[in-house]
């Protein structure tokens, strides 16, 4: 391990961090990476980090965004944490059942090429699964692959006022290492210079949206099939979702939208990923997949919905029942029940927390939160795989209930109920399940819902729920 040069870290987060031109420090740091990238017949990493004003990542991750750049965003507003990551410095997609063992080895692989010094915490790997492996094939090319992974270029985590930006430059034997070396110094500065917020623009009459949604039929029928195939024991509970397709007469604007979510949402995960062909999936998500801090895991077992009441009395009578409620209970309870199993599987021994109501701005969920504690023979992937897809999303038995998603929803899901997050290669990371979302392309979005289905749901509640949980994503795309 080599040392990050110390003059790329700033003194005071006031200052700039800089000596930008490279000491012979940094350029032995360089020159050794660019050796190594020699003997070892594969480029290498230099990581160098640098403490930066307290700047806004989001304001960040809108002005320096390019529609043929990958990027990542997470922001838990009341925890005063968010980690805009953009540009590849190394990325990779796949598109195959072994799209989870595939990511991991990509880790793997460029972990081992990283120059880092033993102070630095270990970068982090940006995500994003598809609900599918392989989506129909009847279906138009996806927007977002089944699985993608990237390495940033820029990482630029905020956690209350501190800010640390992380660059991660790939060293190949042919490297220019003053060019290089400048491009750094000018995104830095440029990086330094953002105070601004996030830029608003005109706030969108709702009439001026048109919404396209998918027929509602098509979603009662399929409850009603669904229904028929848990009587018939075929299933036991399938989540169905549905789509709806919101145009605008401009271009929508994510980051404004995006923006308005973490504002309004700030016990959620507000997060966004770009594809880098200016396709944007945007959310507002709930629902943790895997959280893992030094091997500490949780996973949300999150399942049975109430709308908020207009009054406290009301709140309070529609908490009352849905915590009473021998349906929502039974949907909950295979949730919880299919995470501790599959944990157990892999040889750990989850605890369940007590169940609770999480109330959210328009919603309220039953909620358990399931713990574990994991050793170092556990990939985060590995975790991942077992868990994704859960009832909370997909269905019990699995396979029947993902074949009767396939044949019973509209179009394909996408990144709609994937997982989405990083992970650090160290037994650190954070994955959301990527609902309370939508794709946004151009002046387009499209917002997709579900509902979980078991024996007692009534269709034309379920339709309601489904509309409910759009509501969210809906204000939040007039706010462009
Ligand atoms: C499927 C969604 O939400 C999931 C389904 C829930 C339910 O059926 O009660 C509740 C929370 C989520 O786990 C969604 O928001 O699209």
């Amino acid at each position: 391990m080599h040392a990050v040069p110390s003059s790329v870290r700033s003194s005071s987060p006031l200052d700039l961090p800089f000596d930008l031109h490279p000491g012979s420090e940094q350029r032995a740091v360089l020159m050794a990476a660019r050796e190594r990238a020699r003997r070892r017949g594969c480029p290498q990493v230099v990581v160098l980090r640098s403490e930066l004003p307290p700047v806004d990542p989001l304001a960040v991750l809108q002005a320096a965004y390019r529609s043929d750049r990958l990027y990542g965003y997470w922001e838990r507003r009341d925890r005063h944490h968010a980690i805009a990551a953009f540009g590849a410095a190394a990325s990779a997609t796949f598109a195959t059942v072994r799209r989870f063992v595939q990511v991991r080895e990509f880790v793997e692989r460029w972990r081992a090429r990283l120059l880092a010094s033993e102070e630095a915490s270990t970068p982090k790997f940006f995500c994003s699964f598809a609900f599918a492996a392989a989506p129909p094939a009847s279906v138009p090319p996806p927007l977002f692959p089944a699985a993608t992974v990237f390495l940033p270029h820029h990482q630029l985590e905020r956690c209350g006022e501190r800010v640390e930006l992380t660059t991660h430059l790939v060293l190949s034997p042919q490297n220019d290492l003053d060019a290089l070396w400048a491009n750094y110094c000018r995104d830095l500065r440029a990086i330094a210079c953002i105070r601004s917020e996030v830029v608003p623009t005109p706030i969108l009459p709702a009439q001026w949206l048109q919404h396209r949604e998918s027929r509602p039929e098509r979603f009662t029928a399929g409850v009603s099939g669904a229904l028929e195939a848990i009587a018939a024991e075929q299933l036991e509970k399938v989540v169905l979702a549905r789509s709806l397709e919101v145009v605008a007469p401009l271009p929508l604007n994510p980051f404004a939208s995006l923006d308005f979510l973490r504002r309004q949402h700030p016990d959620c995960f507000a997060f966004a990923v770009g594809n880098g062909r200016n396709a944007h999936f945007i959310g507002a998500s709930p629902e943790r997949l895997l959280s893992a801090r030094d091997r500490h895991l949780v996973s949300d077992a999150l399942a049975g919905s109430a709308p908020r009441g207009a009054t406290p009395a009301e709140d309070a009578r529609l908490a009352a029942a849905l915590l009473a409620s021998d349906k929502e209970q039974r949907e909950h309870a295979l949730v919880r029940e299919f995470i501790c199993l599959r944990l157990r599987q892999l040889g750990l021994s989850p605890q369940m927390g007590p169940l609770q109501l999480m109330q959210l701005a328009n919603i309220q969920h039953l909620w358990t939160p399931v713990r574990a504690l994991a050793d170092t023979g556990h990939s985060i992937f590995d975790i991942l795989s077992h868990l994704h897809p859960t009832p909370a999303v997909a269905g019990l038995p699995r396979a029947r209930a993902c074949d009767y998603i396939q044949s019973s929803e509209a179009g394909d899901r996408s990144l709609y109920a994937g997982p989405l997050g990083w992970a650090d290669g160290n037994g650190n990371a954070e994955f959301v399940v990527g609902i309370r979302s939508a794709e946004v392309v151009g002046a387009r979005a499209r917002l997709c819902a579900g509902a979980g289905i078991v024996a007692g749901s009534d269709p034309q509640a379920e339709l309601a729920e489904v509309q409910l949980k759009w509501q969210a994503m809906l204000r939040a795309l007039g706010r462009t």
